[in-house]
């Protein structure tokens, strides 16, 4: 924030030297810290509190710079171009640079360019080639992801993230090392912060924030990744803020499919992020801060630079807007000056964003004016390609001059100088006056954010004790930022800018500065002699050209740190990633490809086996059936019919109670025999009962066999069957006692030829009662009698005879109930039955009821036996379909592996400080 700015604004400028002096190896570009809105923040000057002028500039610059508003967060949209910037035009990076045009220092200066500017051309395109190789992997990685969800690599437990440097035994083979290196140093878990994830290079105040502000921020935020997955992964590690899980257990509450979507979503932003880097390092634009004490000569320097008289340059302090210097085919090839409205935010496009004004204007917009804060200068190069400092193809520098540093400017200024887009800021200090405090409070400010400042010391032609001069001017830049100081023989240059020769003003007598130079010399001592005065041009301009090759290679490394760099650590970032992520995803891939093998080698017997038996069983079901429901209806059928065949022969024990209670012992009789039949029936189905059990368990055991756990177990309660009301129903029979049944005729029959006293009346008794009964064969008898007798001997015996007869007969027909009636009951209940088809109709409902109990469980076993088969049938096709997608897997990791490490190299081998050291002259910007 501002106040680490202001603590080394009160010091004095040794104690600021000697804090330059311990960082001196740090990086350059640690901004002194940032707002909390994550906008950059800005370094104060002064007071510490940001002027009217200054926050405006800071919205505007908010808007219209090209990277910091396109930078937000991680917002990594498509970025503009600056404004004004030249269109992106790669092929000119490799188009000749400057040639040399003369001899001597001149020409050696102009080769050593060339060939930086060559070497700046060959890491920009590697590191190009290199994003397309890159965004490509991702691409492919993405569709990859698509078919099979990567893998994300993920702590074990919660606990392991205090030892950041275990590893997980899944992934042996992970390069922590790799990762590590990125931040400079080994991160330790007590400073994670220290991981410098390339993705921070779009924040805004990432590289604003000091070091020490980083630390502080990462160990206050909440961890959202383990320190093994911080470590390990950079870029490509997933944002999850999801409820109070702790992160490691986060990721394992996660399906593979979140995850996958989740890195899908990551790998998009990387993507938009590569291109945006690829834009920014084709985009050639830098823009170089002109500023300094007022008065200084800046709108002088500038112009020199320019060879041109463009901006307006008066003895007393007038520049009082900061002027963009543009080329003007920026502007469609036409010079005028946009001066920008205040409150709005330039759009070249959209014409209420400023006002148009002629070159020759630009005079009366610059001195005191009150509209505008900015203006965009758009003006024709008078110089050819090759001298050209505004634009050569390799490098287009957009001038900015600002206004002179006082009180009200110097906030204003430091805040502009904060852009990132700002790749160098030159300080024109007068070599009459050297340094006053509003510009060692700029410097100051200056040097912590840029490391290195350009200083112009200008006038030198009016100092005639130079050496005194640059001692004096070199001891405060020592003070000011010994870096600089350092590499004063390149960056602290004593010139006079006057004295280099420009084109006339715009409007001016030669009508708009076509290329005819007028000469400077102002300030000349006039009591010089001419020739030695010449002599005294010749080196002023050579001093400047001198200032001129140094100014340019300083843009150019001073690129090559902020367009290059950032490239670079976000493409070794990526790669490590990507690289750990195809490392993991490569071994679980072939341990999913063995696995799944195995699982088909196991399956496919299975398959076939349940296959098999699927048939097999069903008929074994079949045959199980068809057995016992015979068994039962055989063993049925014979137990029935033996029972009511033998039903006569057995003593029911029913008493006897005499003659006169004949009919009621028939009916127990009757009653009590066909409860006897009705109980073989029941033990019949007690039978069948038992036999079922039997089956159903054979059934079960198949089900067991076959099916194992899948089988499934039907409930079977034996006590309930035969219960219905058709079972019972089915057991009872109604049959009626009858006199008959009283009477055993054949018996009857064998005793009337035994006793032949009798046997006359008994046969007419036994005639009348034949004919009652309808015999026809007694009627012969009595016939044959009447035949013996005669008539009259017939008509006397009639009578009498037919009594004795009768009492005969009945007396032995009584006589003989208890020894026939269960005979006769017994016929008669068995002629019954088998007209009803008792036996028959009780052992098909039986066994039928049987069969339809078993078949239950058997239509059962038979479905699970077709389900396993084709959920087998299934898994074998999932399998091998994951086989399938496992073989591609490996094979894609594998190669990913190799590609990503192979990329890392050549992105290793982009060396950004290996730039030609002869040619720096010796100078290392870090
Ligand atoms: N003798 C001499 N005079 C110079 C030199 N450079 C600039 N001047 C003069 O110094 C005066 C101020 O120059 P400017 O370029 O307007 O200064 P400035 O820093 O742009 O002024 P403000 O922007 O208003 O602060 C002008 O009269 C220039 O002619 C130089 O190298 N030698």
């Amino acid at each position: 924030m501002g106040q680490e700015y202001f603590s080394s604004k009160g010091m004095s400028p040794k104690g600021h030297h000697d804090e330059q002096d311990d960082d001196h190896d740090a990086a350059p570009t640690s901004y002194a810290g940032a707002g909390s809105s994550g906008r950059p923040g800005y370094v104060t000057v002064g007071n510490g509190s940001t002027s009217h002028h200054a926050a405006r500039l800071q919205s505007l610059l908010d808007s219209d710079s090209g990277y910091g508003g396109s930078t937000v967060g991680n917002d990594i949209g498509s970025p503009r171009l600056p404004m004004g910037s030249p269109r992106t035009d790669p092929s000119r990076g490799d188009m000749p640079l400057q040639t040399s045009t003369g001899h001597g220092d001149t020409d050696r200066r102009n080769q050593a360019a060339a060939i930086h500017q060559l070497w700046y051309n060959q890491q920009r395109l590697s590191l190009r080639r290199s994003i397309n190789k890159v965004v490509e992997l991702l691409k492919e990685l993405q569709e990859n992801n698509a078919t099979w969800p990567a893998h994300y690599p993920s702590v074990q437990t919660a606990d392991s993230s205090s030892s950041s440097r275990e590893r997980p035994s899944f992934r042996p083979g992970f390069h922590h090392t790799q990762s590590m290196s990125i931040g400079g140093e080994p991160s330790s878990s007590q400073h994670p912060g220290h991981l410098r994830r390339a993705a921070t290079t779009l924040d805004n105040h990432s590289t604003a924030e000091s070091s020490k502000d980083a630390e502080n921020k990462a160990a206050s935020e909440p961890r959202l990744m383990s320190p093994q997955i911080a470590q390990e992964f950079s870029v490509l590690k997933l944002d999850l803020k999801l409820g109070a899980l702790h992160q490691a257990e986060l990721v394992h509450s996660l399906e593979k499919g979140s995850i996958a979507s989740l890195l899908d979503g990551k790998i998009s932003s990387s993507i938009k992020h590569l291109q945006s880097l690829g834009e920014r390092i084709e985009d050639t634009s830098s823009k170089v801060l002109v500023t300094g004490d007022l008065n200084a000569g800046k709108s002088t320097f500038c112009n020199a630079l320019l060879r041109r008289k463009v901006l307006p340059e008066d003895q007393q302090p007038c520049t009082s807007i900061f002027c963009e210097v543009l080329d003007a085919r920026e502007n469609g090839g036409i010079e005028e000056v946009h001066a920008i409205h205040k409150y709005a935010v330039y759009n070249r496009h959209d014409e209420t964003t400023y006002d148009v004004f002629k070159l020759q204007e630009l005079e009366k917009i610059v001195i005191d004016n009150s509209n505008y804060m900015q203006c965009k200068v758009y003006v024709r190069d008078v110089r050819s390609i090759d001298e050209s400092l505004l634009n050569n193809g390799v490098v287009d520098i957009a001038l900015i001059d600002a206004p002179g540093l006082n009180s009200d400017t110097t906030k204003t200024t430091a805040v502009f100088a904060r852009q990132e887009e700002i790749d160098v800021v030159v300080f024109v200090v007068s070599a009459a006056n050297h340094f006053t405090m509003s510009a060692k409070e700029f410097i100051w400010a200056a040097a912590a954010e840029k490391a290195y400042l350009f200083i112009v010391v200008n006038g030198y032609d009016g100092i005639r004790n130079k050496e005194r001069c640059q001692k004096m001017i070199l001891d405060q830049v020592y003070g000011l930022s010994p870096r600089t100081f350092k590499e004063s023989s390149e960056l602290v240059h004593f010139v006079s800018s006057n004295a280099v020769p420009t084109a006339p003003p715009p409007g001016g007598p030669d009508g708009g500065g076509s290329g005819s130079y007028s000469g400077g010399g102002g300030g000349d001592d006039p009591n010089d002699p001419k020739g030695k005065g010449k002599e005294k041009e010749k080196e002023k301009i050579q001093d400047f050209e001198k200032l001129e090759q140094s100014l340019r290679r300083f843009v150019l490394e001073k690129r090559a740190k902020s367009k290059l760099a950032p490239a670079k650590t976000y493409l070794t970032n990526i790669l490590n990633d990507v690289n750990v992520l195809a490392t993991v995803n490569s071994e679980v891939a072939q341990s999913e490809l063995d696995r799944v093998t195995q699982e088909l080698r196991d399956l496919e017997p299975l398959l076939e086996s349940s296959t098999r038996a699927k048939s097999e069983v069903s008929d074994q079901i079949d045959q199980t059936i068809e057995e016992t429901c015979k068994g039962i209806y055989d063993y049925t059928r014979m137990s029935l019919n033996s029972a009511i065949t033998n039903i006569g022969d057995r003593n029911l024990g029913v008493p006897y109670h005499g003659i006169f209670s004949a009919f009621e012992y028939a009916e127990a009789l009757k009653d009590e025999m066909l409860s006897e039949i009705s109980a073989s029936v029941t033990a019949c189905e007690e039978h069948a009962r038992v036999q079922t059990v039997g089956g159903v368990n054979a059934i079960k055991q198949l089900g067991i066999l076959h099916l194992g756990d899948e089988y499934h177990d039907l409930n079977f309660r034996s006590d309930v069957m035969f219960r219905r009301r058709r079972d019972a129903l089915a057991k009872q029979v109604e049959i009626p006692t009858e006199l008959w049944d009283f009477v055993d005729w054949s018996t009857l029959v064998q005793r009337q030829e035994k006793v032949a006293g009798t046997g006359m009346a008994l046969t007419v008794a036994t005639a009348v009662g034949g004919r009652l009964i309808g015999g026809y064969g007694w009627m012969d008898h009595a016939l044959s009698a009447a035949k013996v007798l005669g008539n009259d001997n017939l008509r006397r015996l009639i009578i009498p005879g037919i009594v004795v007869a009768v009492v005969s007969a009945t007396a032995y027909v009584l006589q003989q109930i208890p020894q026939s009636l269960p005979h006769r009951l017994s016929t008669k209940l068995s002629t019954q039955l088998l007209s009803i088809d008792y036996i028959h109709s009780n052992s098909t409902r039986i066994s039928s009821s049987v069969r339809k109990v078993l078949r239950f469980p058997a239509d059962n076993l038979r479905v699970g036996l077709a389900r396993s088969v084709e959920q087998l049938g299934a898994k074998r096709d999932e399998t091998m379909k994951v086989r399938e997608e496992s073989r591609v897997a490996v094979k894609y990791f594998g190669n990913l592996v190799r590609e990503s490490a192979q990329q890392r190299s050549t992105v290793d081998a982009v060396d950004l400080d290996a730039h030609p050291q002869a040619v720096a002259g010796g100078i290392s910007i870090s």
